[in-house]
Formats: C-alpha cells, sequence, structure tokens
C-alpha cells in the first residue's frame, strides 16, 4: 500500500449491525468470498454447503469450495451461527468495511480512510463487472489463456544474478497520496525501460480511479512482448477479478485476439480475512497464478503465516524477520541504495517500487541510482 497512513486513522470498534441484519436476506451479492452471496450471485443452494453439494458448483466455486476445510473452516461456521462478517474481519484485526453501511444508524456512512474509500469503490466497479463479464464466461475462456511465467522464479534468479534484492518495478502514474507522479505516462515505454535495465518482474496498476492505471495498460505490456513476469496491482475483493486479472480483457475479445494475462495479483490482509485469502490463493493456484500478500503490520503478518500455500508476502513495516519458504518482497517508500541496504539486510529478498523511479526523466535508468549499481549486467 501507499504506506501505514492509509490505515492510520482506523479505530477498532465493534462489528457494524449491517451484517447482522444480513442473515435476513439484507444483503448485497459484492462480498466476495462469502460462501452465502457467491451462492446467491450463483443462484445456488446457499451455504448449508456440505461437501456432496460442492460437486455441483463450478468455475471459481469449484476451486474455492471443493476443499472440504475450506467449507468447515471457522469463519465459514461462525458465519452459519449467525456471527456478522463485519465481526469475523474485526477479530481478524480488519478494520475496512467492504462496502458502506446501509444506514447511518448501522455505522458510519463516510469511510473512515483512503483505503476503505478506494474498497467501497470497488465494491461498486466489480459488481458492475461482472455482470457485463459473468465468471462462467471468464472461466470458459481461460482454456485459451495464454501461459502464466514464473513470477517467483523470476524473482528468485534476479537477485542470485545480483546478489541484490529482485526488482519488482511499478508502472504508476499516480497514487491517491501523490497525486500524478508522471505526466507523460506511456506505460509500454516505461515497462521496456524497467527491463532493459534489471527488472526481474513488473507490477502494473490497473485501478482507474484513484492510480489512473487500467486493465489495457496490463494488456498493451505484455503484447509489446515484455518478458518480465507481470503482477496484476489491483484492489482485489472478489475472485472474479483474478480471473478478470489472468485474462485482461473480455472473454468475448478470447475468440478474436490471443490475449496474455497477468502471472501475479496482490491480496492485501487488510482488507480481505484469512477465508478470502485462503480461497483467492487456491484460486491463483488453478490459473497458474502467484498472490503477492501484503501486510502492514504483526498481526497480519501472523495471520498470513498460518494460511496454507501463501508463497509471497510484501511486507510495508520494516520489522522484518525470517520466513522460512516464502519469499519476502519489501514495498514502497524506497528512494536511495541505502534504502534497498537497509531492507536487504533486514532479509528481504525483493522490493517492489514506483514513486522513485517513475518520477525520474527516465525511469529505467533510475534503477541504477536506486541500487547504487547497473543491475542489467
Ligand atoms: O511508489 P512506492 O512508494 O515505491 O510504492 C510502490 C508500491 O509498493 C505501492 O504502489 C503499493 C503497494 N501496495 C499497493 C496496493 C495498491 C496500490 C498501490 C500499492
Amino acid at each position: 500500500m501507499e504506506g501505514l497512513s492509509l490505515v492510520a486513522d482506523s479505530r477498532v470498534r465493534g462489528p457494524s449491525p449491517r451484517f447482522a441484519s444480513s442473515k435476513c436476506g439484507n444483503f448485497r451479492p459484492l462480498r466476495g468470498l462469502d460462501p452465502r452471496i457467491l451462492a446467491h450471485s450463483r443462484k445456488l443452494a446457499p451455504l448449508s454447503c456440505t461437501r456432496g453439494q460442492e460437486e455441483s458448483i463450478d468455475g471459481f466455486a469449484g476451486v474455492a469450495y471443493a476443499s472440504g476445510y475450506l467449507a468447515d473452516s471457522v469463519e465459514v461456521m461462525e458465519w452459519e451461527s449467525g456471527k456478522s462478517l463485519d465481526d469475523i474481519a474485526a477479530k481478524q484485526g480488519i478494520r475496512i468495511r467492504r462496502s458502506p453501511p446501509i444506514s447511518q444508524e448501522h455505522g458510519e456512512s463516510a469511510p473512515r480512510n483512503i483505503l476503505e474509500k478506494i474498497i467501497w469503490t470497488k465494491d461498486l466497479e466489480v459488481s458492475q463487472l461482472k455482470n457485463r463479464k459473468p465468471l462462467a464466461l471468464l472461466n470458459e475462456a481461460l482454456e485459451d489463456a495464454p501461459p502464466v511465467r514464473d513470477f517467483i522464479g523470476a524473482l528468485k534468479a534476479s537477485y542470485l544474478r545480483t546478489g541484490m534484492p529482485a526488482l519488482i518495478a511499478e508502472v504508476k502514474k499516480a497514487s491517491p497520496s501523490r497525486g500524478v507522479l508522471r505526466h507523460d505516462f506511456d506505460p509500454v515505454q516505461i515497462a521496456k525501460a524497467y527491463e532493459r535495465n534489471g527488472a526481474a518482474c513488473l507490477s502494473i496498476l490497473t485501478d482507474e480511479k484513484y492510480f489512473q492505471g487500467s486493465f489495457e495498460n496490463l494488456q498493451a505490456v505484455h503484447e509489446a512482448g515484455v518478458k518480465c513476469p507481470l503482477l496484476c496491482k489491483e484492489f482485489i475483493i472478489d475472485p472474479w477479478q483474478i480471473y478478470y486479472a489472468r485474462l485482461k480483457g473480455a472473454p468475448w475479445q478470447i475468440y478474436y485476439a490471443r490475449l496474455k494475462g497477468a502471472d501475479a495479483v496482490l491480496l492485501i490482509a487488510g482488507v480481505l480475512t484469512d477465508l478470502d485469502i485462503k480461497c483467492m490463493t487456491m484460486v491463483c493456484g488453478k490459473l497458474g497464478l502467484v498472490a503477492l500478500v501484503e501486510v502492514h503490520n504483526e498481526m497480519e503478518i501472523d495471520r498470513v503465516l498460518n494460511i496454507d500455500g501463501v508463497q509471497l508476502i510484501g511486507i510495508n513495516n520494516r520489522n522484518l524477520e525470517t520466513f522460512e519458504g516464502i519469499t519476502v518482497v519489501g514495498e514502497s517508500g524506497l528512494f536511495t541504495p541505502e534504502d534497498i541496504s537497509y531492507v536487504q539486510d533486514a532479509g528481504v529478498k525483493a522490493v517492489l517500487v514506483g514513486e522513485s523511479l517513475i518520477k525520474q526523466s527516465d525511469p529505467g535508468k533510475a534503477i541504477a541510482g536506486l541500487f547504487g549499481k547497473d543491475i542489467s549486467l
């Protein structure tokens, strides 16, 4: 994220009764991995989902719920026993509400911080896009999707080659906190410059409203023949978005052009519950994508380390510890070779950098400045 400031204003509070009342059917079919809503949106039987019934759920749900341990997870059981979703999220330290409370008396109606604001916008966007491109279509189109590239493999190879943290260079036009970072923004040109100058992977912002990114940028970079694996930098709140990231386009276009997709997606632990992350990681695995799971504090680190299948963690605070078997990415606010050494000494094997590169007149050449040496050789 843009840093801790995004969530700094959040206060721990009790669950909003919005979801408590959702037991009575008063909820919107937008919540990403809530099984009841998933079932609702796909016109399937609601979640008294036993293992036998999961067989009848195809596509995403077939991945996420085919596994008994998910259906039997504490979160699902809590949900079934009437606990509100906000309550479950709050217990995990998540203070971001997925959408505005239904009425004032059910909680503050204004977003508490910029991250919450972004998520509320995303919630609406996804619901609209979902109607236009239903999951079933995307799932079908996956058969023609191009092969994915090995995101973690590229990071490891770069680290071994240079002895320095591998660089995930971010193609980022703007951010809510910094405004427009670069006016003459040509995503393909920047991506190619990053690649030429030693980036191991690229991160492409796809959020339009707050970061002025787009899925078209992702598509354009891939189609331009950039070989670096691509991270789709999106606020994922719904597994549908993972399919969309992978396909990078409307499913019908698949029949006309062989589109190439993202190789990795971002999952933000400050927004997603453990079950969300578990399910989405499974979906990623099924689609051949890697999930970069982003954490902001120790509680999130603890949560994520307890989730099976997480291979890549992005961390913004600097109290890094050793995470065996997991590649740690140091994210955000890196400007100098000293910053790179600092996170390297703390144990990261990769860094994710946007602003300090994108603002330079030549973002590609800026890589050598950031690392204190040419890492393209
Ligand atoms: O521009 P910076 O400070 O180098 O940060 C890059 C990247 O870490 C940041 O853009 C980011 C990290 N996590 C995110 C989630 C969504 C959008 C953006 C982000």
